[in-house]
């Protein structure tokens, strides 16, 4: 556009085009560059549609996979177990090395740990979401590696630190956790994760668009969408990676003895960050640059001394002050 300007200058002061003649061909190149303007955020949007629509493609195309795999087990998940697991997002950069741990069937476990220390990463794991380098991790003596992702969706409920929402209706993006969930089953989810009432308040209520990753709503209300979407797939996993960490300190006091109760009839792998939801779990594990340094009850890791004890002294404000998250 710039360089057009100055050849029309040019041919302007050389006397070779009038100025009727430099207004229309700047106009004319004006409208070009916004329709090609125009076509390349066409093209983004296009390209966003399509990875969504081919995500659901793969999506259905893995229940054919599900079907030869292992079927739903509902509450009859046993123990999840790392065998000497070995995992690093680089080859050069090992985070776990062989790291073993067994999570009983039913029991409740907290995580916690410096920013960096490897919490979301053991999680992430056993939803298979990355390969690791070496050893293995069973659910119920089953390698997950031998499992359908299909398999490991519908059993494991995740709340994760950045709740992902699909560009289609709050019903959906919410149903989505329960295969042909009614609006009443909807709402009734909605209304423990206490996103009912902003929901009711919205002009299309439950019909509307949340938009791409679920950018038209704020971070807590993406947030108690996901936790609705896990209460009403109430899968015996559950997963939660600071699951209350956008909202405010009234919502989530409202929601935490909810999903606290929730939590208590699964196997639950909890990475906290406030002292109190530690309280009521079965055992803590703490780590630090990827290994275990501490595992036991909230008093047996007080009594210890160690790294747990230095963040509940640290907690006048209930939460843990050694996550540069909170
Ligand atoms: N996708 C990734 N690719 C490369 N490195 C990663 C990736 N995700 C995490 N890491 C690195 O792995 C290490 C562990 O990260 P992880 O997110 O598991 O820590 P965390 O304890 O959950 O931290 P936080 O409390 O900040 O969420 C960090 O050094 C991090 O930089």
């Amino acid at each position: 556009m710039g360089g057009i300007l100055c050849i029309l200058g040019y041919l302007s002061l050389k006397n070779a085009i009038t100025p009727g003649d430099f207004a229309l061909v700047f106009l004319i190149n004006y409208k070009i560059a916004e329709k090609l303007l125009e076509i390349s955020y066409k093209l983004v949007e296009f390209i966003q549609t399509f990875t969504i629509a081919s995500n659901a493609v793969e999506l259905v195309s893995k229940k054919e996979e599900a079907s030869s795999g292992y079927g739903v087990l509902e509450n009859k998940i046993g123990d999840i177990v790392f065998e000497n697991v070995t995992f690093g997002y680089e080859k050069t950069r090992t985070l776990f090395q062989n790291l073993s741990l067994t999570i009983k069937n039913k029991q409740n476990i907290g995580i916690v740990g410096y920013s960096g220390s490897g919490k979301s990463t053991l999680t992430n794991l056993i939803l298979r979401l990355y390969g690791i380098q070496n050893g293995k991790i069973l659910i119920n003596g089953n390698d997950i590696n031998d499992i359908s992702k299909e398999f490991l969706y519908q059993n494991i409920g995740l709340i994760p630190q950045e709740p992902t929402l699909f560009n289609r209706t709050i019903f959906e993006n919410i149903s989505y956790g329960l295969k042909d969930a009614s609006l009443a089953q909807v709402i009734e989810a909605a209304k423990q994760a206490e996103a009912h009432t902003f929901i009711s308040n919205l002009p299309n209520g439950y019909n509307t668009l949340v938009g791409e990753r679920g950018m038209k709503l704020s971070g807590g209300q993406r947030q108690r969408m996901v936790i609705a979407r896990t209460i009403l797939k109430n899968a015996p996993i559950l997963v939660m990676d600071e699951a209350t960490s956008s909202l405010d300190s009234i919502t989530e006091n409202a929601i935490r003895d909810f999903l606290v109760n929730f939590a208590k009839a699964k196997t639950s792998i909890i990475i906290a960050h406030r002292i109190s939801t530690l309280l009521n779990m079965d055992r803590i594990l703490v780590l630090d640059n990827g290994k275990i340094v501490e595992d036991g009850t909230h008093s047996e890791l007080v009594a210890q001394n160690g790294l747990y004890a230095k963040m509940w002294s640290a907690n006048s404000n209930g939460f843990l002050g050694i996550n540069s998250n909170i």
